[in-house]
């Protein structure tokens, strides 16, 4: 079985991967691979470069991820710009690792990927688990998490799909607004119904 593991930002999302790692399930993150994509000397970073300039780099030649967090978040034309060169290389490396474990044996593989609806990814997967959680509770951790404004955290979340349109779309919905350990028996529940477990 392919699942499908997604959510909007901060909403739960790594906290839910690493249970279903403590279940020996494989994940494969796209947050992960997206930064595996873009290391030095990779052709997606080139063509980063050629689209957003030198600026887009750090002195060590890597991604800048800051200064490119702070063109995309806040101008939806340079972040469909960095999509259409980066999405095609998370595609294609997410599928490799899916394949991978198959091939070795696995029967039940997680994708992690956040932007699953905005990427229009449901064929990639099975079934979809959406981490869902209020508004108010999803920008207190995330500003709290990535000591960011209350703006930039704003910015983040409207660049994505609103949470209650997700929650349309999934086989399950995680209620991630209370304690770590209401979380986990939500999953419990989820993977013994679908005796992943
Ligand atoms: C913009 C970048 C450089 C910011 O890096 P930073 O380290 O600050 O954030 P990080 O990579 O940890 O992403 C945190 C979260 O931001 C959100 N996010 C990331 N990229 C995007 C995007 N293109 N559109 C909307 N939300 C995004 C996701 O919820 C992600 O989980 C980085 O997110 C990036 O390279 N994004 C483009 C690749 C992408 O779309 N990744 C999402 C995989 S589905
Ligand atoms: N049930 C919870 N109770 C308290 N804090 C939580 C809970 N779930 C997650 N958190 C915290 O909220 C923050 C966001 O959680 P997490 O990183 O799992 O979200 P995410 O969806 O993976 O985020 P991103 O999209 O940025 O990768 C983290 O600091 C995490 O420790």
């Amino acid at each position: 079985m392919i699942i499908g593991l997604t959510g909007s930002i901060a909403s739960g999302k790594s906290t839910v991967a690493n249970m279903l790692k403590n279940y020996g399930l494989p994940i494969v993150d796209a947050d992960i691979v997206a930064r595996l994509v873009v290391e030095p000397g990779t052709p997606t970073l080139r063509k980063i470069v050629e689209a957003f300039g030198e600026e887009a780099l750090t002195d060590e030649g890597a991604m800048d991820r800051q200064k490119i967090g702070s063109i995309i978040f806040n101008n939806e034309e340079k972040r469909k710009q960095l999509n259409g060169i980066i999405h095609p290389a998370i595609r294609q490396e997410m599928l490799r690792q899916r394949d991978e474990h198959f091939g070795n044996g696995a029967n039940t593989v997680v994708m992690d990927i956040p932007l699953l609806f905005e990427s229009k990814l449901q064929h990639f997967v099975e079934k979809i688990i959406v981490v869902s959680v209020s508004e108010e509770t999803q920008l207190n951790r995330l500003m709290e998490r990535n000591q960011l404004t209350e703006e930039e955290a704003k910015a983040r979340i409207a660049s994505q799909l609103p949470l209650s349109e997700k929650e349309q779309g999934a086989d399950a919905v995680i209620d991630n607004n209370g304690t770590i350990e209401q979380t986990a028996r939500q999953l419990e529940n989820i993977l013994r119904k679908w005796e992943v477990i």
